[in-house]
């Protein structure tokens, strides 16, 4: 295999390789372009002129994603996948990979879309270089962009896999490919109804990308993966590599989600009464006191059909500790 294709071992080396440009048996040419970010082109003549971004280890302790990464990365280098459009690998933060942490001092995927450029520290300058490299490869012209951000979540889910969808005022979001992630396996999507500053939300309203941020199952370290299903996912990436894709044309039962309220912590004082171990998209009645923080400030469910996902109260002030989500209707797709 070629050594490029072992961008993994290298990024948890923090190893710089010896060659940054390698070519496959068939003319595929691999090429490394900063730590933990590889760019894949295919052979001459046989471009079908797709870009793809696939990005993992945004948070470092999420191994399912890197290692699918891996094994994508692996199959080209062998020759095996045979790439027909462009792809962008990008392992987001490979010191808090090395540590087996989710972040180091900040949350990479709250650094996107401005933030980073208000703040210090080597996530900040890491989420400026993300920035970078997503704007660099995506700035041909006259070829389709897409962006999956693949992550695992802290807790358990009764939707195990599903996928958050950005929003940017003036467009819309896409049935077409709503459908090409429930043939990947998604069971749900969230749709996004403001802006955002995590990594998809930058790729989808300052580079024009579609961008999906997907949940695969529970974070766990590395090798102890096998709870966590992504086989038809990788089937599904594969073909999107090969240019190989069948039509799908069905959004096939996939439940669809509108964000009703994102809970803010504002202070040391926030309590969120939820126990510790409650899974992502648990319904919550209506009345329930759901969190109470500074300034008798009170969350009390007042949507019908309101599930929470993403409940954290150890986030930083000022930071998202839960989404309330309510159902919604394919009503506004184009
Ligand atoms: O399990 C959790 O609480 C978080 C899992 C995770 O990392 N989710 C992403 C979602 C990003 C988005 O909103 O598109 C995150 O919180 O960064
Ligand atoms: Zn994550």
């Amino acid at each position: 295999m070629l050594a490029l294709g072992k961008l993994l071992e290298l990024t948890l080396a923090g190893r710089e390789p010896a060659q940054k440009i390698q070519l496959t048996v068939d003319g595929v040419q691999m090429r490394w372009l900063s730590e933990g970010a590889l760019e894949v082109r295919p052979p001459q003549g046989k471009d079908h002129g797709g870009d793809l971004l696939l990005s993992s280890g945004i948070h470092g302790n999420e191994t399912a994603p890197i290692e699918l990464l891996d094994r994508l990365l692996h199959g080209i280098a062998r020759g095996e996948i045979k790439p027909r459009n462009r792809i962008l690998f990008l392992f987001g933060n490979p010191e808090a990979m090395r540590r087996g942490e989710r972040y180091l001092e900040l949350d990479v995927n709250r650094l996107f879309n401005g933030r980073h450029e208000q703040n210090i520290g080597p996530e900040a300058m890491r989420a400026a270089e993300l920035e970078q490299l997503a704007r660099s490869f995506f700035s041909l012209p006259d070829r389709s962009r897409l962006h999956y951000d693949l992550h695992t979540a802290i807790r358990g889910s009764k939707i195990e896999q599903f996928a958050l969808y950005p929003w940017k005022d003036g467009r819309q979001h896409s049935r077409r490919e709503l459908e090409r992630l429930r043939a990947a396996g998604m069971e749900a999507v969230l749709l996004q109804n403001k802006t955002s500053i995590t990594f998809t939300a930058f790729t989808y309203e300052q580079l024009g990308a579609e961008a999906f941020t997907l949940e695969l199952g529970k974070a766990r370290p590395f090798g102890q993966n096998q709870g966590v299903d992504v086989s038809r996912l990788e089937a599904r990436l594969k073909q999107i590599i090969e240019g190989a894709e069948p039509e799908t044309g069905s959004l096939d039962g996939l439940k669809l989600f509108a964000v009703s309220r994102e809970v803010i912590k504002h202070s040391d004082a926030f309590i969120l009464h939820l126990p510790a171990d409650v899974e992502n998209f648990s319904e919550l009645a209506k009345g329930y006191l759901l969190a109470e923080d500074v300034a008798k400030t009170r969350w009390v469910i007042e949507e019908e059909g309101a599930r929470i996902i993403f409940p954290n109260p150890k986030v930083k002030n000022g930071l998202r500790a839960g989404i309330l989500i309510v159902p919604t209707t394919d009503a506004g797709l184009a």
